[in-house]
């Protein structure tokens, strides 16, 4: 592997948005390497022995995984510009918290709303709009998570607006309608050229999600 940069992804991957909004950030040339999952490659199974999961970020030849653990690494490696993470102790470890709440709750909070019907279908669903609630709280009145700048936090969470129109399609609510300020804050961060450049179009998402599930409900 020469040296360099080069990132394992899937385009639709809300983790994998995480890194390429990160390295954006910081203006960080790579070899984006689109992987699929149903015929992982001898790389990834190389480079992610544990988890065998994207992204996997590999520098100088060096792999790097799990995307919150990328994003930090990123902010460390190339810390000359664009702070990623706060510099205060205690607002970095608040921001930790909160994508760490996010990566225990809202991917398998989704997948109960998704693959579920009648009673646990609706049950998911209160708990997922619940999750996104607490959220919008968490900001408050801020124009970013990271009070007046773009962050760790807000990285942790922008590349799930790519997703809301699914959410919102299978669960039946408008996200609009239950966290207005939350959609505010995702319309805000869209305005940053590296989030906008990383999360792909809703509609396709959604297409995508349509898909796999038409081969899950096949097995
Ligand atoms: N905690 C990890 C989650 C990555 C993940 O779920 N990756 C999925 C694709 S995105 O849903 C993945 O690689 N799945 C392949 C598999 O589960 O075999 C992170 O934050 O990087």
């Amino acid at each position: 592997m020469a040296d360099g940069v080069v990132l394992l992804d899937t385009w639709a991957s809300m983790f994998g948005m995480r890194v390429r909004i990160a390295l954006a950030e910081k203006g960080v040339e790579y070899e984006y390497k689109e992987e699929n999952l149903r015929n992982k490659s001898p790389l990834l199974l190389q480079m992610n022995p544990i988890h065998k999961k994207i992204p996997v970020l590999i520098h100088n030849g060096k792999p790097i995984c799990e995307s919150a653990i990328i994003v930090q690494y990123i902010d460390e490696v190339w810390n000359d510009k664009a702070p990623i993470l706060p510099s205060d102790p205690y607002e970095r470890a608040q921001a930790r918290f909160w994508v760490d709440y996010i990566d225990k709750k809202v991917y398998d909070t989704w997948r109960k709303m998704w693959l579920s019907k009648g009673e646990e279908h609706e049950a998911g669903k209160k708990e997922f709009i619940s999750i996104f609630k607490q959220l919008e709280e968490t900001l408050s009145d801020k124009a970013y998570y990271g009070s007046d700048t773009f962050g760790f936090l807000d990285i942790g969470l922008i590349p799930f607006y790519s997703w809301f129109y699914t959410f919102e399609t299978y669960g039946n609510f408008k996200m609009e309608e239950e966290c207005p300020k939350l959609v505010a804050w995702a319309k805000r961060c869209m305005q940053r050229e590296a989030v906008s450049k990383s999360l792909p179009d809703e509609k396709k998402v959604y297409d995508y999600v349509v898909a796999v599930t038409k081969v899950l409900e096949s097995n």
